[in-house]
Parts: C-alpha cells; sequence; structure tokens
C-alpha cells in the first residue's frame, strides 16, 4: 500500500469510508444496521438504568452531557466519558448510551459527550467543547476515582486531542487514567482530499492543528500513570491500519504507555457496538485495565 499522498481521489474516497470495508454487509445495510443497534442498545440501557440526561457542561444547545450512574454510587467511582463517532457529522450522544450495561454494572460512571457537528461545529470548536467537558465533569463530581475517555472513530480522534491539552486554560488538571481508542483518525490532512470534508471544510492548516499525531506531547511523570490503548478493527481500511500504527509509535516515542490491539472478525460498526457485551474481548480489556488502575 503506498502513501496517501500517491492515492487517487478514488482510492483515498474508499480508504476513508469505512463501509465499504465491511465483511458483513453492504455500505447502506452496515451503517443502517450501526444506527439501529446503537439506537436500540441506548434505549434498553436507558430504560434499566439510573441517568442523569442532558445535563449542560457549557451555554450551547450542543454542549450537554448523559451521565449514567453505577448501581451503588456510595464511594468514589471510575468515569468513562464516552466520545461517539460518524466523521464529525453524524450521530450524537442520545445514541451512545449502549456501551454503559457492562461498565455501569461494574461500578464504573458513564458520561456520553454531545458536541456541535458540522457545519455547525468546526474542528477547533469540537476540540474545545470535548475538553471543556472533561473538566466541567472533574469540577462538579468529587466522587471520581479517576478519568477513563473512550471514543469510536471520530470520537476516538477527540479523545486523543483530549490527551494532548494544555489543562493550565481550563484551572483544572484531570486525572486521566487511561484512554480506549477504537478505529481513530489521527492524522485528518487526507481526509481534507474526501468528500468527508465536504461539510467540514477543513483548511490544511486546520487539519495539522487538529490531527493527534502532531500534537502529541512528551510524556510527564504524572502522564505515565495514564495508559492508552489504540484499538482498529481487522477490518478496518489500510488507511484507517496505518493511522491507528502511526499515532501509536508517536505516542511510544513520547514515553506514553501505549498498546495497539487489532481486534478479529470485526468491521468499523461492530467493533463498538459490540461492547454492550460483557464477554467481548473489547469490553473484557477496558475492565481490565479500570480494575487494575
Ligand atoms: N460515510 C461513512 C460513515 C462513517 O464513517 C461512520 C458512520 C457512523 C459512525 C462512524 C463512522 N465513521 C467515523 O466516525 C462510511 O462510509 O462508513
Amino acid at each position: 500500500m503506498g502513501k496517501w499522498q500517491e492515492m487517487t481521489r478514488e482510492e483515498l474516497e474508499k480508504q476513508y469510508a469505512p463501509s465499504r470495508w465491511s465483511h458483513r454487509m453492504d455500505k447502506e445495510a452496515v451503517i443502517e444496521a450501526h444506527v439501529r443497534e446503537v439506537t436500540e442498545g441506548t434505549r434498553r440501557a436507558q430504560a434499566t438504568m439510573q441517568t442523569l440526561l442532558h445535563v449542560p457542561y457549557g451555554g450551547s444547545d450542543g454542549e450537554k452531557l448523559d451521565i449514567y450512574l453505577p448501581t451503588d454510587p456510595s464511594e468514589a467511582f471510575p468515569l468513562v466519558l464516552y466520545i461517539h463517532g460518524g466523521y464529525w457529522q453524524f450521530l450524537s450522544k442520545e445514541v451512545s448510551g449502549f456501551i454503559t450495561p457492562p461498565l455501569v454494572t461494574q461500578g464504573i460512571a458513564v458520561v456520553a459527550v454531545g458536541y456541535d457537528l458540522a457545519p455547525k461545529g468546526h474542528l477547533d470548536l469540537m476540540v474545545a467543547q470535548v475538553r471543556r467537558s472533561v473538566a466541567f465533569i472533574v469540577q462538579q463530581y468529587s466522587k471520581i476515582s479517576g478519568v477513563y475517555l473512550c471514543g469510536h472513530s471520530a470520537g476516538a480522534h477527540l479523545a486523543a486531542m483530549v490527551l494532548s491539552t494544555d489543562w493550565e486554560e481550563y484551572g483544572v488538571t484531570p486525572d486521566i487514567k487511561g484512554a480506549f481508542l477504537v478505529s481513530g483518525v489521527y492524522d485528518l490532512e487526507p481526509i481534507t482530499h474526501t468528500s468527508v470534508n465536504n461539510l467540514l471544510q477543513m483548511s490544511r492548516e486546520v487539519a495539522r492543528r487538529n490531527s493527534p499525531v502532531l500534537c502529541v506531547t512528551a510524556a510527564k511523570p504524572a502522564r505515565k500513570a495514564c495508559e492508552v490503548l489504540i484499538a482498529v478493527a481487522q477490518h478496518d481500511s489500510p488507511e484507517f491500519h496505518r493511522q491507528s500504527q502511526e499515532y501509536f509509535q508517536a505516542l511510544r516515542s513520547a514515553g506514553w504507555r501505549v498498546s495497539l490491539l487489532d481486534i478479529a472478525d470485526t468491521d468499523h460498526f461492530d467493533v463498538i457496538e459490540k461492547l454492550y457485551q460483557g464477554g467481548y474481548i473489547l469490553t473484557q480489556v477496558i475492565l481490565n485495565m479500570i480494575s487494575r488502575a
């Protein structure tokens, strides 16, 4: 596989269309099934769980959180902040609750964060919003024993940008103990050459300053306690695999504790859908990492 700079527009378009790589279904069907799975899964989760929905973390309509509380929140508990995917233009926090059941039953709080999608949202804004949501949560809730980030696809990109935050301007330094980055993009420039950018309208400069692979900070001693898991689906495209690999190497070179996991028999969509199952390998890895910390 050549470099993205040498690909035709058509090839780039294909590399950045995750639905075209699924081995389960054709491209329309796999997206339709994904929306159905995450919607249904969220409905089921909300039917049985204690929730605080639409909690504002800022002044704009899009700046809201859905909080799923652990069953017995008597002592301090870990908190997972989930950032949904959808190429910064689809999906929402309203369909992000599907991942909560196996976590909440283990005493972990889950927060699904909303952010302004394109075209209202642009990359600088969405990155600032998710950073602010993390600052808000740790300022509001004192019973948190550690914050973990979990993001899928475009949400993994946003979670990775949270890792590179200079917290000075937020007035708080959250204790981020781990991040689970699933099928993410960490280098945005190739995307500016695809139809994904039609709504986003990122310039090369915007793409570069919002590319996690270009914003990796040296791991400070405190950060050494933070463990990063980069997961990619077996049936993600070669470009998605390259992106995960390169971000993994960049973090490792900067001294971060990071691992790369290629998840067998999954595509871009079921790699995250299956998190509603306690026995799924990725669920197990996440629960393990949280219980070890
Ligand atoms: N048009 C895209 C859709 C897509 O990438 C997507 C859809 C739902 C959830 C996540 C997605 N990808 C990245 O955020 C595709 O071809 O798959």
